[in-house]
């Protein structure tokens, strides 16, 4: 396995005086990918938002290359080469596509670059954000991080709201991300077979605490379904 990228350890969170995450300890391996799954309000997005700085820790350590961040703020964390995709798809309506990617870089180059993985945003950069569909505005939500350049990239629930058949086009993106080697992923996800095919390992979360971990791949399937049942 590859050093640590971002590690939770005996990470306690939560809201006011309910503790929604309990002593979660969690690593993601550089260059490789992680999906965290886990019910409706099993704390997953409360998690990705410690991990980015929106939410303190009651108690614990989260460590970004092995540096302890636990205290940064999160622009600092995203200097450090942490990139946040939050659920919801979010892009300015009014602006087209190429807009919103220049809100990020007018560097061309590096936008031509984002594009490889997005295709399908090509053809639309003069097309208003607003009428695009739930997937391509997801895909802009990624390119958009993407084009920070981040080393760790955090994605919550991307396939959201997403019509069933535009599913694996995101999911073929978040698979070529996660192997590109020098990007580390963690993805929250509902689509188990999803989540497994595009990452190396998983971590299953229940009302806050981790209740099973593993390789990922087609024989992780039971095993986390089974997690997941109970
Ligand atoms: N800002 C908040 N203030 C108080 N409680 C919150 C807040 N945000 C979330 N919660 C509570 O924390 C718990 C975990 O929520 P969280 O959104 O982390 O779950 P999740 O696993 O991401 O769920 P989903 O899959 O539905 O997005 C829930 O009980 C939720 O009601």
């Amino acid at each position: 396995m590859s050093e640590p990228k971002l590690q939770f350890v005996d990470v306690t969170a939560g809201y006011g005086r309910s503790m929604v995450i309990n002593n979660v300890d969690l690593t993601v391996p550089a260059g490789e990918g992680v999906a965290l799954m886990g019910h409706n309000g099993a704390g997953k997005t409360t998690l990705l938002r410690v991990a980015v700085g929106l939410l303190p820790v009651r108690s614990g350590a989260v460590l970004l290359d092995g540096e302890d961040v636990t205290k940064l703020r999160p622009h600092a964390r995203v200097r450090r080469g942490l990139g946040y995709v939050p659920q919801g798809q979010l892009s300015f309506p009014q602006m087209t596509t190429l807009e919103n990617l220049q809100l990020v870089t007018t560097d061309r180059s590096r936008i031509d670059g984002v594009l490889d993985t997005f295709p399908a945003l090509r053809e639309l950069l003069g097309r208003r954000a607003g009428l695009l569909s739930g997937g391509q505005r997801q895909q802009l939500a990624i390119a958009r991080t993407l084009l920070t350049e981040p080393k760790l990239l955090i994605l919550d629930e991307p396939t959201e709201g997403i019509q069933p058949n535009v599913v694996a086009e995101i999911e073929s993106v978040i698979a070529a991300l996660s192997g590109r080697g020098d990007l580390s992923v963690l993805l929250v996800e509902q689509h188990v077979g999803f989540a497994l095919r595009s990452t190396d390992s998983y971590y299953v979360l229940e009302s806050g605490r981790i209740t099973s971990s593993g390789v990922g791949g087609p024989d992780a399937l039971d095993a986390v379904r089974a997690a997941m049942a109970v």
